[in-house]
């Protein structure tokens, strides 16, 4: 393992009794990134936050985080990790003053002065009570609460899921100030890809409980392609079939094709355009869906 990994994992795996949730991944994950992990639900992805924060013990493989064993020294890499699950919950009777001396009780790294500060820029009063906030203020406290730890790593399982447009953007907006001011790590789920591409810089996508794709958002846009041709003259399989295409459309006149960067049909006619983050996410959810129904297929003929 590189020692300026802040993530790394080998091997991992964890099942639910008979259940494969993480398949034998292989992880690496960069210090002072926003690392964005996508997938389709059931793909892995709160198992794998899971496993990361010390929540959860791997079936088999290893996990480390900060240099250190996120399995058997789950307090010492804890204090160091900042986790909102999903739905961010609180203690919905307690005031914003009560959650704060909780953090502050249960953390020795605690920072109150920077909790009130937060709070009160985004003028959440410290004497409301959680459950009287909206989804969106739960979910800037649920953030303010896992920062003041001063985390070196902050993990945030699906914190978007529950927001509308106006407070996903003030949350993410806030994310994006604490990880300039303290140059921390983040690493967060989400469904919402078409959010992602402005705040995060390190993509991984999982399905079925495998790594499909880790790697700098840059790297990986600059290497694929969407190429637009005529529909005509082309046969589906062997477009589909070719090195490098992972997905073909036909749309009214033309076929698109998203490829890797270098692939793909390249005959007069054919057009290359830049990929944007959705379409790349949205091109290996499409071939990984296509290799099962396919898979599915030749299981159902072969009996
Ligand atoms: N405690 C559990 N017991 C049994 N199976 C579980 C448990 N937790 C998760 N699973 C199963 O493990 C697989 C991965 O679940 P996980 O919650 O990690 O996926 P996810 O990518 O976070 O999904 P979503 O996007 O729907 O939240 C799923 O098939 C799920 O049903």
């Amino acid at each position: 393992m590189s020692t300026d990994m802040v993530v790394s994992t080998r091997g991992l795996t964890k099942q639910y009794g008979k259940l494969l949730a993480l398949n034998g991944c292989d992880l690496d994950l960069p210090a002072g990134r926003v690392v964005a992990l996508v997938g389709p639900n059931g793909a892995g992805k709160t198992t794998l936050l899971r496993l990361i924060a010390g929540l959860l013990h791997p079936t088999s493989g290893t996990v480390s985080v900060l240099g250190r064993d996120a399995a058997t020294h789950t307090v010492a890499a804890l204090s160091q990790v900042g986790f909102v699950a999903q739905e961010h919950p609180l203690y919905k009777r307690f005031k914003v003053r009560e959650l704060l001396r909780l953090g502050r009780e249960m953390n020795p790294g605690w920072d109150q002065a920077y909790a009130e500060r937060r709070l009160a820029g985004l003028d959440i009063g410290l004497e409301r009570r959680a459950g009287q906030l909206s989804g969106g203020q739960q979910a800037q406290v649920a953030l303010v609460l896992a920062l003041a730890k001063r985390p070196r790593l902050l993990v945030l399982d699906e914190p978007l899921a529950s927001l509308d447009p106006l407070a996903r953007r003030e949350f993410l907006r806030s994310l994006m100030t604490a990880v300039a001011d303290d140059a921390i790590t983040v690493l967060f789920s989400s469904h919402v890809v078409s959010e992602l591409e402005r705040v995060c810089d390190y993509l991984v996508l999982i399905d079925e409980g495998r790594i499909r794709l880790a790697d700098d958002l840059d790297t990986l846009l600059a290497g694929h392609r969407l190429l637009v041709g005529p529909r005509n003259g082309h046969s589906d399989d062997a477009l589909r079939s070719a090195d490098g295409v992972l997905t073909v459309v036909h749309g009214q006149r033309h076929i698109n094709v998203v490829a890797r960067t270098g692939a793909g049909p390249a005959a007069p006619g054919w057009q290359a355009h830049p990929l944007g983050l959705e379409d790349l996410v949205h091109a290996y959810l499409e071939q990984s869906h296509q290799a099962r129904t396919h898979r599915a297929a030749s299981e159902v003929s072969g009996r």
